[in-house]
């Protein structure tokens, strides 16, 4: 099989005040978000000017990634412009029939995986004749990525010496999102498992035994169960403990975008302060070269069909085309109530 592009599909960001609100209800779009979230969300966005870095920063990758890979590179995004939508209809226009997908999300699970290649299924609805998508396997067990994040949650300790807690935080899904992710053949939580088994070879890395892995940003009415603890009650609960220094890893992400510089960076560390406690974010892969490197790796692997170059056995899957599913009722969206 041949290819003649590669489009980096993300979640996309506002990039200005105005954009904030439309952003917003693209996002919740149908998903029985409470309108007092958004609202409280929104502020969020408008206290760093309603601008998120993460369109930025994905713009920078790609910059690296084109001098590593051998094909055009696209970026469409599912909730902010540029749209995949508009995307695909340029790669069309520009004569692309194949093109490999690398979505900027490393594990599996309805919102990390599955959402992706409904935006596959929707931008190819939208362009006739349009060319075919091949999605690039999940890769949260891939070295790059392992060796990146470990490098970033030394230097962030460093000032601690050996004196603090290693917190590993990813984005809260429903618990039944979580139970519904993977083959159900599997047994479910392939997202929360996938999260820990890459929280553990990072810890592994790093020399650390101790670590928690906890979760970040829920939304979603107050009713319904989301993975817990909340980064920020843990923080708090580490405090109770005696725990001097804290130091977060946003391992569920790439790239900064709002969820890390609000809730980690602004919440959890504005918590800590209080609470008289040291606190370090390790830094997210997007702006390691080593990033780029692995873009290059995982594209290469496709092409030649080469073996998965992964640290852990842990099923890994997110390889799709056209947007089907991994499997038969792999990471099955939820039923979710109309509001
Ligand atoms: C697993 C996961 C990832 C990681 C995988 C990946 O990276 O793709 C992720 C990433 C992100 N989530 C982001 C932003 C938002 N997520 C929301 C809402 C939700 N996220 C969910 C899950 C995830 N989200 C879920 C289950 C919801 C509930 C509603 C729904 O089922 O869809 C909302 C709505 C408001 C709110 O309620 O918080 C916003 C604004 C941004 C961009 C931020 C920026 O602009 O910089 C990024 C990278
Ligand atoms: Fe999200």
């Amino acid at each position: 099989m041949s290819y003649d592009a590669l489009l980096w599909l993300s979640f996309g960001g506002p990039e200005g005040p105005g954009d904030v609100r439309p952003f917003l209800e693209n996002v919740t779009r149908g998903r029985g978000v409470p309108p007092e979230r958004l609202d409280e969300v929104e502020q969020h966005y408008q206290h760093f000017g309603g601008v998120s870095p993460i369109n930025a920063l994905n713009r920078s990758a790609i910059g690296r990634v084109r001098a590593l890979v051998d094909l055009p590179v696209y970026f469409g995004n599912r909730n902010w412009h540029p749209m995949v939508e508009d995307t695909l209809a340029e790669m069309k226009a520009a004569g692309v029939r194949r093109a490999l997908v690398f979505p900027t999300s490393a594990y599996g699970g309805y919102s990390a995986c599955r959402q992706y290649d409904e935006d596959i299924l929707r931008a190819r609805a939208a362009v006739e004749d349009a060319p075919e998508l091949v999605k690039i396997r999940q890769f949260f067990d891939h070295p790059l990525f392992v060796a990146s994040f470990a490098d970033s949650v030394r230097a962030a300790a460093a000032g601690f010496g050996d004196d603090y807690r290693l917190v590993f935080t990813a984005h809260s899904v429903p618990v039944s999102a979580d139970r519904a992710a993977g083959p159900p053949e599997e047994g479910g939580h392939r997202y929360s498992r996938q999260v820990a088994e890459a929280s553990r070879l990072v810890a592994e890395a790093v020399g650390v035994t101790g670590y928690d892995v906890v979760w970040q940003s829920r939304s979603g009415p107050p009713e319904v169960p989301w993975l817990e603890p909340d980064v920020v009650d843990h923080v708090e609960a580490l405090g109770a403990e005696g725990v001097a220094n804290v130091v977060v890893c946003p391992i569920g992400f790439v790239s900064d975008h709002l969820e890390v510089v609000w809730d980690l960076d602004t919440e959890a560390r504005d918590r800590a302060a209080e609470l008289g406690l040291g606190f370090a974010r390790a830094a997210t892969p997007n702006e390691d070269p080593r990033f780029a490197e692995l873009v290059a790796e995982l594209v290469a692997e496709h092409l030649a069909g080469a073996p998965a170059r992964k640290l852990s056995d842990f099923p890994a899957a997110g390889c799709t085309v056209d947007g089907a599913p991994c499997a038969p009722l792999c990471c099955e969206p939820a039923k979710r109530p109309r509001r």
